[in-house]
């Protein structure tokens, strides 16, 4: 895991504008963060892979993750990389590539009792400051449940991304084909419910802006998400010309 020191350090270089953006499974976060941050030419992190990462990870050493104990084991092991590109996504642990596995669904119904051990969480939100503070980028568009309030609570745009949550778990229905509906939207909702102990993102804090993408198509939510920096920031976001 990331050294304490490496924050200040990198802390020092020049910061990148945030634009945080927090939400239940199934809103939308990692799709519309991802293409706004290629219309804004900004990077893209992803904070739930890094649980996920560690819970995949535990899973191989055949850890329970119901043990707390474990678990800050095998966190304080843990030799993880992630691409900020919006363009090329990638997520590692050592040399393994877990892109894929991270999403299998025997790692999505691990992955809360990894993300509810309090030392795990202060450890990897260290690592989300130094990944963003050296991404390199003038921008970073970081999302997951607790960035509005708990990682960057100062980012100057933050949004609470939502939609009912029969439309949420229809949509990760349609991209999950291993398993059937009910199935599913049984996990998700089990999923929320169990995060939901640990952070509230089901509510705004005060200055976060909802985004409800229930009746919205995907381009309308990511228009929406831009009209929210454009308002926040207080100029037109540009961004690079191929970002559509
Ligand atoms: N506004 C929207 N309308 C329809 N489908 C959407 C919308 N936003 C996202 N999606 C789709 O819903 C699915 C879940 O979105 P995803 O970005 O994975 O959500 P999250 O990261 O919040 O779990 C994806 O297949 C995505 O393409
Ligand atoms: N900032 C974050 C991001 C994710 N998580 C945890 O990581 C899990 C996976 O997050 P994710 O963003 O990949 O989940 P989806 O909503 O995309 O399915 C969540 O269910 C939470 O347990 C968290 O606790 N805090």
């Amino acid at each position: 895991m990331t050294d304490p020191n490496d924050v200040a350090a990198a802390s020092a270089s020049s910061a990148p504008v945030l634009v945080a953006i927090d939400g239940p499974a199934g809103s939308g976060k990692s799709s519309v963060s991802k293409q706004v941050a290629r219309r804004l030419d900004y990077g893209y992190l992803d904070t739930g892979a890094a649980y996920r990462a560690l819970a995949w990870l535990a899973l191989e050493r055949g850890v329970d993750t119901a043990d707390e104990q474990a678990v800050r084991g095998v966190a304080d092991d843990f030799d993880y990389a992630i691409s900020l590109d919006p363009g090329d996504y990638w997520v590692r642990v050592g040399v393994t590539d877990v892109t894929d596995a991270i999403r299998e669904p025997r790692v999505t119904d691990a992955v809360s009792g990894v993300a509810r051990v309090r030392p795990v969480r202060e450890s990897v939100n260290r690592l989300f400051r130094v990944l963003v503070a050296e991404s390199g980028r003038r921008g970073v568009v970081v999302e997951g449940r607790d960035i509005t309030t708990v990682v960057a609570p100062d980012a100057p745009v933050r949004v609470l991304l939502t939609a009912a949550p029969e439309v949420r778990a229809a949509r990760r229905s349609r991209e999950i084909t291993t398993q059937d509906a009910a199935a599913v939207a049984d996990a998700l909702h089990r999923r929320d419910a169990a995060d939901s102990t640990v952070v509230d993102f089901l509510t705004a804090a005060d200055g976060v802006s909802v985004v409800d993408s229930t009746d919205l198509d995907f381009e309308r939510t990511v228009e929406a998400v831009i009209d929210v920096v454009t308002v926040s920031l207080g100029t037109p976001q540009t961004g690079a010309p191929d970002g559509r």
